[in-house]
């Protein structure tokens, strides 16, 4: 069929080229460049994908920063979609730090720097009554999963305004890398309700709406409208909440876990993660959990899910709550959480050492700190979710330590530039004996040490979860995602608690099935003909070339 034409040259065929699901760059065929009109367009060279790869690994691989190689894979992506998720699957394991924690905080902080090509949805405070208008005007009807933050809490970084936008783009990603989630049905929601930060304010170059956070029941009324044009606009669509400050994040998952299909990953995704670094861990060091206290350092949203998930295990395991409690001891920044002393939010107050239990642990009115709570608890497991550099010190680790054989270290925040501590000094403090998880991707002397990150279990739950058709996302379906991620035995040798980062797609599918198995249980979903691991294998979406023209 003949092309319609502008200037000489299919306007079509400009229109394929620009849009990043269709493009297809060097990689058109001789055929397709008759048909489509693409001559000239493109240089003579016509490559295969994997020809593609390799040239853009040797490009990303001579930059300099990890930054850089974030803006390359990011420019990728808005250009050629399809090669940028087959890279990222060929070296999911080199690329996982850039388009993901570490180097996304960064990109965060500079996203106003690097800012070039609209990704994603901005809803920014200006818009308001307006939100079902704009979705309605996209031209995705099938979004299946949203990934929405306001910015305020962006990995350990605080308030990074729109920039926050680098988060969801990020996790989406991933959703596609690992679960297979179709890019066309994925959907980065950026709630712009202002930023307090300062500098972001003062910045000329700040894309966001420059305005001090909207807070109260002007945020509140916000975000449910939100809601509403997504539930009316794509009622089907999973809906993760993700990075929002502590108190945010826990009031919207409550207000709205029953309302539709919706998750907070740093609250629910984290504790599973780490529900299953422990699980894994306690094969490893040999002990029974039900024996051992857990020190919990930073009672935020993750902290706090985290301490939430593990009672529920201990609690399926035969203790009763109030034995379950007694193994945890919450410390933040006024030390051991302890009921009616130093509690801040309701949250931390289901976790807290009971109000009789005060006397015996008070020194002149103060709460132990971390090393004293250590001390006291002789704790198996000590978890950093507190977002404060180097805290846990020298002193710490030699104190946990002197208490275990094998002592489980798990600085979990978000970016190293904020882990409790580094890898290599937990095994040097402890004398290579600890056995230890970090949030974003570390080395010891044996090699990568594993990353106990949210994103082993997000992009299982959001398959499991649209698989299935589960119209509410609940808790054992995380408790479920941390026993299956738990049973995987990683092939290597050694002290890792996970499969390596590069096995991401293979336990996205076991923790998928795993949800879909609870969502037929508890929630009455009716598996397919063909069962449940045939549909997750169906709904994958693969990196490979499509014609242009029926995408
Ligand atoms: N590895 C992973 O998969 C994940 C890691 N994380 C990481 O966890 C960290 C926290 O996230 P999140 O829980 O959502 O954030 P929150 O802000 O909700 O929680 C942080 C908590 O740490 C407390 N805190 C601050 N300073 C100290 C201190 N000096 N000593 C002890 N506690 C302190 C905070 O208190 P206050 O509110 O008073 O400041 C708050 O209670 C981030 O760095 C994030 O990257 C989060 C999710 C997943
Ligand atoms: C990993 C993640 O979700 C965080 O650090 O916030
Ligand atoms: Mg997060």
């Amino acid at each position: 069929m003949k092309q319609p034409r502008q200037n000489g040259i299919g306007s079509d065929a400009k229109a394929i080229l620009s849009d990043p699901l269709r493009n297809k760059g060097t990689a058109f065929t001789e055929e397709e460049r008759d048909r489509l009109g693409l001559h000239g367009l493109l240089p003579n060279h016509v490559s295969t994908m994997d020809g593609q790869i390799k040239r853009r690994i040797a490009v990303l691989r001579a930059f300099s920063t990890p930054f850089e190689k974030y803006a390359f894979l990011r420019d990728l992506q808005d250009t050629n979609e399809t090669l940028f998720y087959a890279l990222l699957a060929r070296h999911r394991s080199e690329l996982l730090p850039l388009v993901y924690t570490p180097t996304v905080g960064e990109a965060c902080v500079r996203f106003s720097e690097i800012y070039r090509r609209a990704r994603g949805l901005f809803l920014s405070y200006p818009l308001k009554g307006r939100l079902f208008e704009i979705l309605a005007a996209l031209p995705n009807d099938d979004v299946e999963v949203i990934c929405v933050t306001d910015g305020e809490r962006i990995l350990g970084l605080g308030d990074q305004g729109a920039g926050g936008m680098g988060i969801p783009i990020g996790k989406l990603s991933l959703y596609t890398d690992c679960a297979g989630i179709d890019p066309a049905r994925t959907m980065p929601i950026l709630l712009d309700t202002g930023t307090d930060n300062e500098e972001l304010l003062d910045n000329p170059l700040y894309v966001g709406w420059r305005h001090h956070r909207v807070r109260g029941a002007e945020y509140d009324a916000f975000v449910e409208e939100f809601v509403e044009a997504v539930r009316k606009r794509w009622p089907r669509a999973l809906l993760q909440w993700e990075d929002f400050a502590g108190p945010n994040a826990v009031t919207l998952l409550g207000r709205y876990r029953c309302r539709l299909p919706t998750f907070n990953d740093d609250i629910q995704g984290t504790a599973a993660t780490a529900l299953a670094a422990i699980l894994a861990a306690e094969r490893l060091a040999g002990i029974d959990l039900i024996e051992r206290n857990i020190v919990v350092f930073g009672a935020g949203a993750a902290g706090c899910g985290i301490a939430e998930l593990i009672l529920g295990e201990l609690v399926s395991r035969g203790l009763t709550r109030e034995a379950a409690l007694a193994r945890i001891h919450a410390v933040d920044r006024d030390g051991l959480l302890i009921e009616h002393v130093n509690v801040v939010t309701a949250s931390q107050a289901r976790i807290a050492r009971p109000h009789t239990e005060a006397d015996a642990w008070l020194t002149q009115q103060q709460a132990p700190s971390l090393i004293e709570t250590i001390e006291r608890a002789r704790p198996a497991v000590l978890i950093g979710t507190s977002g404060q550099f180097e805290a846990f010190d020298k002193p710490v680790i030699e104190a946990m330590t002197r208490h275990n054989d094998r002592p489980i270290i798990l600085p979990l925040s978000n970016p190293a530039i904020r882990a409790e501590a580094s890898a290599a000094d937990v095994q040097t403090w402890s004398n290579g004996r600890a056995i230890i998880g970090t949030g974003s991707p570390s080395h010891g002397s044996n090699g990568a040490v594993t990353q106990v990150n949210n994103v082993y279990i997000f992009p299982g739950i959001g398959l499991g979860a649209v698989v299935s058709g589960a119209e509410t996302i609940t808790e054992a379906m995380f408790a479920e995602a941390a026993k299956c991620l738990a049973s995987l035995v990683p092939d290597e040798d050694g002290d890792r608690l996970f499969p390596s980062t590069d096995h991401l797609a293979e336990i996205a599918d076991s923790i998928a099935l795993a949800v879909c198995r609870v969502a037929e249980r508890d929630l009455g979903a009716i598996p397919p003909a063909g069962g449940w691991e045939d549909a997750i294998a169906g709904h994958r979406w693969a990196p490979v070339y499509r014609d242009p023209v029926s995408p």
